[in-house]
This record gives C-alpha cells, sequence and structure tokens, in this order.
C-alpha cells in the first residue's frame, strides 16, 4: 500500500565525485511512504556511494537528498534520527550476544529505561530472533546474521530505512524471511530504499525500480514497465555549433528525453521512442533551428542491461 504522495526519500540532483569519479551522476528520484524501491546496478554504479550520503556519512558534491523533510546537508542529525541504514557488511564482534548487540545501539540511539527494553523485545520478536537472545552472535547463521543488522536498523523506529544488499549471499529460505519482514515494514508506512545487483532478487518485492549504471539513471518505473521499455531506449549525443546551453533548455521541456548533461562539449540525453523517433527527433532539432554538426545514438537495451547486472550470479 502506497501512502500519502509525500515522499519519505527524495534525492535531488545528486552528485559525488571522487576526484575524476563519477561515482554518483546527477541521481534524482524519491521514494514515498509505504513504497519499496529497488535500486539496481552493477558493480561500481553508485549505488553505495548514493546510499551512505542517504545514511548522512558521506556529502554530496552537489544536489542534495531530503528525508522525512529534513536536509542531509543542511539537517544531519534530524536525517539520522528519521532513517535507519543497514550497510552491506555486519561487523564482528566477540563475547556479545544478540541482546546485548541491539541494547548497544538503542543506547546510541538515546532510549532509555522501559523504552529501550520494549524497543529491543519488540525488534526481537519482529526479527525472529526472540529465542535467540542470549546466543553469542559470532555462531549465528548469515540469515540470522541480517536478521539482526536488519533488527539493529531499526531500533529507532525510523520512518525510513536504506538497506545495502540485504540479501546477498543468503539462502532462499532466508531470502523469504527477509521479503516478508520488508514487506511488513511497508505496510507499517515505512519507506524501504534497497539495493541490489539482481533485479530478480527485488522483482517480487518491490513496488518501483530505480536503475542505476556509472553514477546514472538509467530508468524508473515497475519491472514491468521497464521491461515493456526495454528495446526503445537510446543514448543520444549532439554535438552542435555555438553555446549548446539553448538545446538543453529545449530538451528539457520533451517528456520522450531525459538524463540530459553535457559530455565534452556535446549534449547527451536518454531517449525513449525507439528507431523511427530518433530520426524525428533529429529532425525536429534542426527545425527548431539548432545547427546540428553530430548526432550519434546508441540503443541501450533493459533486458542487455539486466543480463549484465546479473552476468555470473547463479540464483
Ligand atoms: N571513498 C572512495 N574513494 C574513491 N572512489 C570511491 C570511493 N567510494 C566509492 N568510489 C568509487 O565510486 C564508484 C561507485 O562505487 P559504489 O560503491 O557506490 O558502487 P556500488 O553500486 O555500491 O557497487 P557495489 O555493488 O560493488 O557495492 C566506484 O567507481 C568506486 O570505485
Amino acid at each position: 500500500m502506497i501512502y500519502a504522495r509525500q515522499p519519505l526519500i527524495e534525492l535531488r540532483n545528486l552528485h559525488r565525485y571522487f576526484g575524476k569519479t563519477k561515482a554518483v551522476d546527477d541521481i534524482s528520484f524519491e521514494v514515498y511512504a509505504g513504497e519499496v524501491l529497488g535500486y539496481i546496478g552493477p558493480n561500481g554504479a553508485g549505488k553505495t556511494t548514493s546510499m551512505r550520503i542517504l545514511a548522512t556519512l558521506d556529502e554530496p558534491t552537489s544536489g542534495d537528498a531530503i528525508v522525512d523533510g529534513f536536509s542531509v546537508v543542511d539537517d544531519p542529525d534530524r536525517v539520522r534520527r528519521r532513517l535507519g541504514f543497514m550497510p552491506d557488511y555486519f561487523g564482528s564482534y566477540e563475547n556479545v550476544n544478540v541482546r546485548e548487540y541491539l541494547d548497544f545501539f538503542a543506547r546510541a540511539y538515546g532510549l532509555r529505561g522501559t523504552e529501550r527494553k520494549t524497543a529491543v523485545n519488540s525488534v526481537m520478536g519482529f526479527t525472529l530472533l526472540d529465542t535467540l537472545a542470549e546466543k553469542p552472535i559470532n555462531g549465528l547463521s548469515k540469515g540470522m546474521k541480517q536478521r539482526l543488522c536488519l533488527g539493529r536498523t531499526m531500533i529507532h523506529n525510523p520512518a525510513v530505512l536504506v538497506l545495502d544488499e540485504p540479501a546477498a549471499g543468503l539462502d532462499p529460505r532466508a531470502r523469504i524471511e527477509l521479503r516478508e519482514m520488508i514487506e511488513q515494514l511497508a505496510e507499517l508506512g515505512k519507506a524501504v530504499l534497497i539495493s541490489s545487483h539482481i533485479l530478480t532478487e527485488l522483482a517480487e518485492l518491490c513496488d518501483r525500480v530505480a536503475i542505476i549504471e556509472q553514477g546514472r539513471l538509467l530508468a524508473t518505473g515497475s519491472v514491468e514497465d521497464i521491461n515493456s521499455r526495454s528495446d526503445t531506449l537510446s543514448r543520444i549525443w549532439m554535438r552542435v555549433i555555438d553555446d549548446p546551453q539553448p538545446l538543453l533548455n529545449w530538451l528539457e521541456n520533451r517528456s520522450d528525453i531525459s538524463a540530459i548533461s553535457l559530455e565534452a562539449g556535446k549534449v547527451a540525453c536518454t531517449h525513449e521512442g525507439g528507431q523511427e523517433n530518433q530520426a524525428v527527433l533529429l529532425r525536429e532539432v534542426v527545425e527548431a533551428g539548432f545547427l546540428v554538426l553530430e548526432f550519434s545514438c546508441k540503443t541501450k537495451s533493459l533486458e542487455d542491461l539486466f543480463l549484465f547486472v546479473t552476468e555470473g550470479r547463479v540464483q
């Protein structure tokens, strides 16, 4: 169920560069209350970097991310109270049992007395760890550790959950358990952003997916939407005489164009509509008075992309 159309997560033209590496390159999307958004892309696509910015562990080079109305740049403390981040690794902890581990994080979030006890018990119940409360966490299976990590992420009852590759390495049963928990969190009205390399891992769970590659957002929509658009998406580059800015502005008003940028003096954009419409676009650009020196297209099949992102990963 999707709640009121007030986004709990908003990425606004988010950029994060590491030297020349554009880890996150102008990403914008929203996640609403009660919604699970799958964030899909191959290794190095920029998923973790954008999630770390949302979790206030890193800062954007430019742009902003808004969590429940608060900016990660201007209001990181308020963001932290509203967001739980599950990283893609689980640290090693000696001589700590499940209850102690959760209690530690509850203290770190400032929960005291009965409130803390209730939070720890309720999270153990939710993550099916109550029978393992006294078990040392180094003796837990991978699936149990993932549930504990999810429990730690939700200990302060955040409105927003950001989960980096939570299903990686889980067996089918553990995956189903995780899926059921995430579904329940969405039913409680939380906004959940969840990343994976593997589309099929998220397809059943997510209301929508956002596909990222080399720091850029390639598409957002339901899995069915994206599949049906797979053959019609292409990246187009245009070189014009004079200043490219007016062409950039002109393209921004078109519904078939997205992800517009300047790349080495050329105007680059993603076009939706297949080959014939690419030719029509070129005609319209010329008719609008732009002096085009160069126009090139590369079809971006999302099916190809899915094959690429799932390569070598046996389901
Ligand atoms: N601290 C850093 N310093 C320099 N480069 C970085 C740093 N963090 C990330 N990068 C680079 O940014 C790009 C995006 O990395 P990121 O970890 O966000 O990708 P990812 O989609 O999460 O990939 P994976 O699925 O492998 O975790 C990569 O090229 C990576 O090498």
